[in-house]
């Protein structure tokens, strides 16, 4: 359970993969990382781009002066004359040295500048994706892999690989304008170039190797390691791991993997050494063969002396640039591995994006907002969760009125909530319809029907915003109603809570920021339902166990609050609590996911059914007491 897929996705290519493999993958991932800088910035990426290729003209030349100024200076032992004569090759020489540091420090800062503006971009477009995504999504396991993978590595890769491919041009230009050098001041010398720098090339890629490989085989425990880190360091976690005393037992997991990751750095640390070593050996081997042909062609003729002296400049310059090349082309498959993770999880995400059977509508060209429904009838509705054998709701037909309240109960697990969210369009059934005044709206946008829906969810969330964010949240796209906080947080039990802050309703709610605070659960379950009812406009409100945390008073507030809408607006109520639901127009009993009653109270105690026993159980408890 601990396996980290994301990582081992494209461990085995990048583990196995072969220098021609690389270099054969290289034209799609150059393409790929240009129209990503493309999009973020087409002047920024043409400027890093032109500024390394004239860097490289710069190179060239200031090459070619090299060899000029020692061709006239060794053609015979050196006069003024002759430094005078060499003086234009000299100042073209410095020129262009200059011209290159200018232009390499020029293309280095377009290349920061396009590195955020990237970063930017491809943020920006995961998150649209992913706050967009269907609901249903994150209960998919493919798609969390999927999503893990394109956050762990993906987005990040597809920023470096901008930074890389950009890398590999400079390096590639560097090697292109010594190789032209070489060319013209002597042809025979070009394989030289690879003899000394291969050696070199090599041990850097297989260092990156190596420890690429460590990575690999140690991000199980990482991954635990992480697990216990955040078990010891989060907030959540604190109190229990005091009761239990699980402090050290949790810090005796940790030391041992920390000690463990110790000594495989050891490890690689060892391996990466010796492999440089070889390198540098094969290397140094190989720059002195390079010097033995040099002096043989020196000694037979071949090549005369000041040809020789540039040629010892060019191949320096050239053996650094050849060694990043291969880095870079390593780098660049490596970075665009995990680059096709995040590709994919924008592909899929837009798929499902598309997919929204109001999309596929043909009819979906109206765009006004509905009108507040008079009743939302479900009709045969059936859902079953992504990857389960069997549904959660099976064939429900019920009919919501305006101004009616419907209550639904049931056992744990039985489908209460899962109606709730059809219901409030977080899933769209799997068979059956929901019909608004007898419109599906599983066929038209979610943005005409979805102001007519406010939630108080089963599960709290604790934003960690002030208190007059936390409520705005509920309607976060229209300007602050001062009125209707007062209101929803008074409906809500909230107010006394909220104006008794020390900031009031600048109150920030979270304890682990200065001048933040926390809240109890019931506290919290106030706000949530502030939060509902600051966003509800007399439609349709969903009130998942919204009293579940709260105290005799404040429940028994809440549900004048709700049973207040009666005449005006729908209401559906979830509660355990019999006591709360006994006022509804009908009480919608689920077993198993198949509603099995449906009426007022008094008819449902009176059939004598599921929902009677589930009632005398009740009574009989609160008699007792
Ligand atoms: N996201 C999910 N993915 C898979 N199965 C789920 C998911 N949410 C709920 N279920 C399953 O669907 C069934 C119905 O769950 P639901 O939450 O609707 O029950 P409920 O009646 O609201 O229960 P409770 O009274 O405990 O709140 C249960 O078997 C549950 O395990």
């Amino acid at each position: 359970m601990l396996e980290d897929i994301a990582w081992y996705r494209h461990a085995e290519d990048a583990e196995t993969a072969s220098f021609w493999r690389m270099a054969r993958k290289l034209p799609s991932l150059l393409r790929q990382a240009f129209a990503t800088a493309w999009a973020a910035s087409p002047a920024w990426t043409a400027t890093a781009v032109g500024l390394n290729v004239v860097a490289g003209v710069a190179t060239t030349t200031a090459l070619l002066a090299v060899s000029d100024v020692t061709g006239t200076l060794f053609a015979a032992p050196p006069t003024w004359e002759r430094v005078l004569a060499a003086s234009p090759s000299l100042v073209l020489l410095a020129a262009a040295t200059a011209a290159r540091a200018g232009l390499g420090i020029g293309a280095g800062f377009a290349q920061q500048r396009l590195n955020p503006l990237v970063l930017n971009r491809t943020e920006r477009e995961f998150y649209q994706l992913i706050t967009d995504v269907p609901r249903a999504a994150f209960d998919d396991d493919a798609f969390a892999d999927r999503l893990k993978a394109a956050k762990d590595r993906g987005s990040r890769a597809v920023v470096d690989l901008v930074g890389d491919v950009v890398d590999l041009v400079t390096a590639a230009v560097t090697v292109a304008a010594v190789a032209v050098a070489l060319a013209v001041i002597e042809p025979v010398l070009i394989p030289m170039l690879f003899a000394a720098a291969l050696p070199t090339g090599w041990a850097a890629v297989r260092s990156a190797r190596l420890m690429y490989v460590s990575n690999r085989s140690r991000v199980s425990r990482r991954r635990r390691l992480w697990m216990v880190e955040f078990l010891m360091d989060n907030r959540w976690t604190a109190d229990d791991l005091r009761y239990h005393e699980a402090g050290p037992w949790l810090r005796g997991q940790h030391q041992a993997m920390v000690d463990a990751e110790t000594q495989a750095d050891f490890e690689v640390i060892r391996s990466q050494t010796v492999t440089r070593a070889v390198g540098q050996v094969i290397s140094g081997a190989a720059v002195a063969a390079v010097y033995g042909v040099l002096l043989w062609l020196l000694a037979t003729g071949t090549v005369p002396l000041a040809v020789a002296a540039a040629a010892v400049v060019a191949l320096g310059q050239g053996s650094v640039a050849m060694s990043n090349l291969l880095i870079a082309v390593n780098t660049v498959y490596e970075d665009g591995l995990y680059a096709a993770d995040r590709h994919e999880f924008d592909a899929i995400a837009a798929e499902r994006i598309a997919a929204q059977p109001h999309l596929t509508a043909l009819s979906a060209t109206e765009q006004d907002p509905l009108p507040v429904p008079e009743v939302i009838e479900l009709v045969d509705v059936s859902f079953r969760y992504p990857g389960k054998d069997a549904d959660a709701v099976t064939g429900v037909s019920l009919a919501i009125r305006r101004g009616e309240t419907t209550a639904l109960v049931g056992e744990n697990g039985s489908g209460k909530t899962t109606v709730a969210k059809l219901l409030s369009g977080l899933y769209t059934p799997t068979s059956g319809q929901i019909l608004w005044d007898g419109v599906d709206i599983a066929l038209i946008d979610p943005a005409r029907w979805r102001c007519h829906v406010a939630v108080i969810a089963q599960q709290v969330q604790r934003w960690p915003f002030t208190a007059e964010l936390s409520v705005r949240l509920g309607r976060s796209h229209a300007p602050a109603d001062r009125d209707r906080l007062v209101a929803a947080a008074r409906d809500a039990g909230a107010l006394d809570l909220i104006e008794g802050f020390e900031h009031g309703w600048n109150q920030l709610l979270d304890a682990e920021y200065r001048s933040g605070t926390d809240l109890s659960g019931g506290q919290w379950q106030r706000l949530s339902s502030a939060r509902g009812l600051y966003r509800d406009y007399d439609g349709l409100l969903v009130a998942d166990e919204p009293s579940a945390a709260l105290d005799a008073r404040a429940e028994a507030a809440l549900f004048d609050t709700l049973r207040a809408r009666a005449g005006r607006a729908a209401t559906v109520l979830i509660s355990h609590r019999l006591q709360g639901v006994v006022h509804a127009d009908q009480i919608a009993v689920l077993e198993e996911g198949k509603l099995i009653e449906l009426g007022p109270h008094t008819d449902l105690v009176a059939a004598g059914g599921a929902y009677a026993e589930l009632w005398g159980l009740q009574a009989r408890s609160y008699a007792t007491e």
